[in-house]
């Protein structure tokens, strides 16, 4: 709604066009807080409030199911946003958070709803919370506890045993840190580090710098491109090209660009193509391309990675292919993710990363080399991709890759869950062309 200035009926609009409409989380905030006329501090409440409900949308419902039988969406989406300031924002006092949502059930509908929802609140506030433990079912319990669709639990639990999963289901319910990758055709980290007080060296990454919180793409330093957000998983990819400076590289899954233009700070003569299916999509490319001063590297082509043939004779020294894939490991930055799987969404991915990966092979040129990485943590679209992958094509053989924490590597690959290092979660395959 254009001009709106209630940061909880901007919450909810979002939540509708999310949880009704099945909206992106991250574009439906954007677009609903351009057109909203918020103070910076109600911008923030917002944004807490939206992540805050979709993160518990599974825990909030199971709270709320004796209070309410039936309701229209909205009226739901309303409860759901107010009983979770209700249990987890201690700074809003419950009559408040009770009061604005009667306000906006007024003004969004009819006066009975308002009714409805101040009877539903006042009943569900005067009640002691229910305890998970009244849960009989391992499985169901830490599917609302973790608001993790039963499915996704019981795939967790498959590959990684319980406990493990009760520790990854934890460790995706603390908020993420920020995470900076500094930019060093620009800036050294220790430039970068002097610039911010709580910012540390990473653990994993050489140019990699954290913090717990902070908004860091809001600073002049990521304006003037001395840095850009990628987490310190994201950041292991581009030394695994080996790149000398000279190479020609394709990046067959480049947008929005953070591993392009990682790439491209290794390169002297050498230039990097980087593909994607979509204009808006090359755009963001160009965008931080120039923001990061490595454009005069990067060439943008408009090209679906399973029929590169079509587009290139070529053949290059080095690709890499970012596949588009479930993006588990995401969860914590963008939690509705996990709303928006099915079982068969595996199976179908691990078809078009085998496609990528077969159409960019064939443009390798010998001994180059070829890295495979992902942002999700099941085996499908990670270790057995890169079996199949090597069963159907005897010309490339698997690198081991190293790093220091040998905890990160299994089978040669860089395996990373969430839990470790409280990253993302990660992977990262390489290959040779014989
Ligand atoms: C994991 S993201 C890439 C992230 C990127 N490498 C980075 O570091 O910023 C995958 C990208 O692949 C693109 N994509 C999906 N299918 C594709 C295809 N068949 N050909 C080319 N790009 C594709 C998506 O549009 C998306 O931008």
């Amino acid at each position: 709604m254009a001009n709106e200035h209630n940061p909880r009926r901007v919450a909810l609009n979002t939540l509708n066009a999310v949880f009704n409409d099945e909206a992106y989380a991250n574009i439906a905030l954007d677009e609903n807080l351009v057109v909203s006329r918020l103070s910076e501090i109600d911008r923030n409440l917002v944004t807490a409030l939206v992540y805050g409900t979709i993160s518990k949308k599974i825990t909030l419902e199971w709270y709320l199911k004796p209070f309410v039988k039936k309701s229209k969406k909205w009226v739901k989406n309303l409860l759901l946003l107010t009983i979770y300031q209700m249990i987890y924002m201690d700074k809003i006092p419950t009559s408040a958070a009770v009061d604005e949502a009667v306000k906006l059930a007024k003004k969004q509908g009819d006066p009975r709803l308002a009714g409805f929802v101040n009877g539903v609140l006042r009943n569900f506030s005067r009640t002691p919370l229910r305890e998970f433990d009244e849960i009989k079912s391992k499985n169901e319990r830490l599917s609302i506890q973790y608001s993790m669709p039963e499915f996704l639990v019981k795939k967790f639990i498959k590959q990684f045993d319980f406990d493990r999963t009760v520790k990854i289901l934890e460790s995706l319910d603390k908020p993420s840190k920020a995470s900076l990758r500094v930019n060093t055709a620009v800036a050294t980290v220790d430039d970068v580090q002097m610039k911010f007080d709580k910012l540390v060296k990473s653990e994993l990454s050489p140019v990699g710098l954290v913090a717990d919180s902070g908004n860091f793409a809001k600073t002049l330093e990521f304006k003037s491109g001395w840095f850009t957000m990628q987490d310190e998983t994201s950041q292991l990819v581009a030394p695994q090209l080996d790149i000398t400076g000279t190479e020609e590289i394709l990046d067959a899954c480049a947008a929005p660009g953070g591993k392009t233009t990682h790439i491209a700070t290794y390169l002297t003569t050498g230039h990097i193509t980087a593909l994607d299916l979509y204009d808006h999509k090359l755009k963001l490319i160009e965008q931080n391309a120039r923001r990061l001063q490595v454009a005069d590297k990067i060439i943008t082509e408009k090209c679906d990675a399973t029929k590169i043939s079509e587009h290139f004779t070529k053949e290059f020294d080095r690709i890499l292919v970012d596949a588009p894939c479930s993006g588990i490991g995401l969860i914590r930055r963008k939690p509705d993710i996990r709303y928006r799987k099915e079982s068969s969404d595996f199976t179908n991915l691990q078809n078009i990363q085998l496609e990528i990966l077969d159409s960019a092979a064939k443009h390798l040129t010998k001994s180059g080399i070829m890295v495979y990485s992902t942002c999700t943590i099941f085996d499908e679209e990670n270790f057995d991709v890169v079996e199949k992958f090597l069963a159907t094509h005897s010309d490339f053989e698997q690198v081991e890759i190293a790093h220091e924490k040998s905890d990160i590597i299994t089978k040669g690959c860089v395996f990373i869950t969430p839990d470790m290092y409280h990253t993302d979660g990660f992977f990262i395959a390489k290959f040779k062309k014989k």
